[in-house]
């Protein structure tokens, strides 16, 4: 079998112009603008690139941007200090803060003094919470997009076995609560999992989020199987920078029915997921509807 490969990068534009679509019928109808903010402490290269993305697909969505770019020696009382004015700006409908944060700052305290309103992200600890127990939240953006994928390759997901490799709070975590709303029946493994490669083979959908490069080889897909690959992994090959995902993209895709691939795949729709989450926020902030089928 070769996979159908599920196109990330077309996927994302799409998404992106309808996100630009009500961005426009919001300002005519109702004179509103969707605000972001994003905070990049310190000088992460990859870091820099997501952030200056980020600036660039909000204005073009028709968004203000705020980038506020901060000293990696930054104080937490400093930041804390911006996250507060950006919590009270009226023009700022959603902040984010950009990880991974310098050593120093604790991520987890941070994170939650944004206000949960506002945090595109999904992360603070309400609204992850409310994303647990099936109740309206803001989603993270990486998992949305995987699952917006998912229901535009498949349609319902009901019933589907989903196996989520990979345990972590940004993506592991909330892509199983994700597939678990859609009614699918859903397996969280990881590194200690027993024989992981049989547990992958009872996957109809299998997302790989362990953050090892090409770990997930044919061997773990169920023939016709749709892998969703979420790692970014920047390796050295033949004397060559090069990126590649948690999935060992030729050996899956011959035994895969559909397939993202790395780059193009899940990366664009998290930077499209979060302009939707904007809007959703500044919606929701001026109890205006919400855009249909761009939330979970
Ligand atoms: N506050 C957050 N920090 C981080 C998040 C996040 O969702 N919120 N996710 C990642 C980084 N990230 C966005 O911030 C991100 C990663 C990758 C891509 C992307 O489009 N990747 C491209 C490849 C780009 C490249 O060459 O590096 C692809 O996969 O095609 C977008 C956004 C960690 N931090």
């Amino acid at each position: 079998m070769t996979a159908a490969i599920i196109d990330g990068k077309a996927f994302a534009a799409k998404v992106r112009g309808e996100v630009a679509a009500h961005v426009a019928r919001l300002k005519e109808e109702h004179g509103i603008q969707p605000g972001l903010a994003v905070v990049l402490v310190g000088e992460d290269p990859a870091s820099q690139v997501y952030v200056s993305s980020k600036g660039k697909q909000t204005v073009e969505a028709g968004m203000a941007s705020f980038e506020h770019k901060l000293e990696a020696d930054t104080s937490e009382a400093d930041l804390l200090a911006l996250i507060d004015r950006l919590n009270k700006d009226p023009k700022v409908h959603g902040i984010l803060v950009q990880l991974p944060l310098p050593g120093h700052l604790n991520s987890e305290l941070v994170i939650n003094s944004i206000d949960p309103a506002k945090d595109v992200d999904g992360f603070h600890i309400s609204n992850v919470g409310l994303l647990g127990t099936g109740q309206k939240s803001m989603v993270p953006c990486t998992p949305l997009g995987c699952l917006m994928m998912l229901r535009d390759h498949h349609g319902k997901l009901a019933g589907m076995n989903a196996v989520v490799v990979g345990r972590s709070n940004i993506v592991g975590k909330p892509m199983a609560q994700l597939l678990l709303g859609d009614s699918c029946t859903v397996t969280i493994a990881h590194s200690r999992t027993k024989d992981l490669a049989a547990v992958c083979r009872g996957a109809d959908i299998l997302v790989a989020a362990v953050g090892r490069p090409e770990m997930i080889t044919g061997e773990y897909v169920k023939p016709g199987a749709t892998v969703i690959d979420v790692g970014i992994n920047r390796i050295e090959r033949d004397g060559k920078t090069k990126l590649v995902g948690d999935v060992e993209f030729a050996s899956a895709a011959a035994v895969a029915g559909a397939i993202t691939p790395v780059p193009g795949g899940v990366g664009p729709m998290t930077i499209a997921c979060l302009l939707a989450n904007t809007l959703t926020a500044c919606c929701r902030a001026n109890g205006l509807p919400e855009p249909s089928g761009l939330t979970a």
